[in-house]
């Protein structure tokens, strides 16, 4: 069996759905074997990689061997549909090039992530639509899904969409006087199950709860007493650094058991997850093209336009 022969959990997902029933097994199984690879391939030099596809670049530190994935989508690298599979495929290239794990960043001084690009949805039809949802289903899952150790270094806001991708990792590191959160419900939409995974790994139930229900977005400081994020850094280099320090205490741990463990962690939520996945796309579809949502959306996007001139 070869390295590239490994079936990433969001290959797995577009199986059939009889195919996918036993895709965790499968998919464990899968990972079992290319990680008893990996472990063994790793005894040989490692390889400095820094490569770019158009929205985001990944670079990899040849003495710590962990790769660094930058999103750079300006003003506030929103995620079209590009951006979205930009992120799978460094994911898979970062898979594939035996990191020692993935730290997730912004290119943006002040942004993380918008989160979906609200023009994506906003006056546009169906079939759009259909492929914006599952690609951020795509991105999702690539990044929750992954055996390797993830952190991210958030440095800037990260509302709705961008909290997800930093929730989707292990670890998040996040520079003072931003803003972090599900603000879905401000803009009159209910978050899908899966896409509050991450934030109820993290969070206290009652906190999440409040939190989704009140779209609350949360200061740095907020966001680090609840829990949502695990420290605070001064400055985008000092949060590299401390997710690099994370991701370095797995360094005399077996990554096979690591890798694992982890996904014992999160295989309930992506069994989820891929029992309904297609009905969540149309959900979304459904809620997205109506009327009162796309006007909510438009007026948003208005006044996103205004506050921007001001
Ligand atoms: C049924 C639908 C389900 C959808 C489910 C949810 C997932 C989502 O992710 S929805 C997206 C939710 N995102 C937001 O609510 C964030 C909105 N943006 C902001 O709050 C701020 O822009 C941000 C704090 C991120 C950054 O602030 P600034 O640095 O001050 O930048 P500006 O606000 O001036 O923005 C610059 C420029 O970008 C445009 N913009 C910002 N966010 C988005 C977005 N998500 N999609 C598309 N465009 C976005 C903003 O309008 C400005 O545009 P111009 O005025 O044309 O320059």
């Amino acid at each position: 069996m070869k390295l590239s022969s490994r079936i990433p959990f969001r290959l797995a997902l577009k199986q059939t759905p009889e195919q996918r029933s036993s895709s965790i097994d499968t998919y464990q199984r899968t990972m079992l074997h290319s990680n008893l690879l990996r472990l063994v391939a790793r005894g040989g030099p490692k390889r400095l990689m820094s490569t770019a596809t158009k929205l985001t670049t990944v670079e990899v530190n040849d003495k710590t061997g962990i790769a660094t994935l930058t999103m750079n989508r300006p003003p506030v690298n929103s995620q079209n549909v590009q951006l979205l599979e930009d992120l799978q495929k460094s994911i898979t290239e970062i898979e594939n090039n035996k990191s020692r794990g993935l730290i997730l960043t912004s290119a943006m001084s002040n942004v993380f992530s918008a989160g979906l690009d609200i023009h994506e949805m906003y006056n546009t039809n169906e079939e759009r639509l259909r492929i914006v949802w599952t690609e951020l289903q795509n991105a999702w899952i690539a990044l929750y899904g992954s055996s390797l150790p993830t952190a991210a270094a958030i440095n800037g806001h990260a509302p709705a969409g961008g909290c997800l991708l930093a929730t989707a990792c292990e670890y998040r590191v996040m520079v003072p006087n931003c803003r972090i959160g599900l603000n879905e419900t401000q803009l009159g939409i209910i978050a899908p199950k899966w896409l509050m995974s991450g934030f109820l790994n993290v969070l206290p139930k009652r906190v999440a709860e409040r939190a989704l229900t009140q779209g609350r977005m949360f200061t740095t400081q907020e966001a680090f007493e609840v829990g949502l994020v695990d420290e605070i850094a001064n400055s985008k280099e000092e949060a590299l650094e401390k997710c690099s320090a994370f991701i370095g205490s797995f360094a005399k741990v077996n990554s096979l058991a690591r890798g694992l463990t982890k996904l014992q962690f999160r295989a309930e939520n992506i069994k989820e997850f891929e029992k309904i996945r297609e009905k969540d796309v149309a959900n979304f579809i459904a809620l997205a093209s109506r009327p009162e949502i796309q006007k909510d959306m438009g007026i948003y996007l208005e006044n996103l336009k205004k506050k921007g001139k001001k």
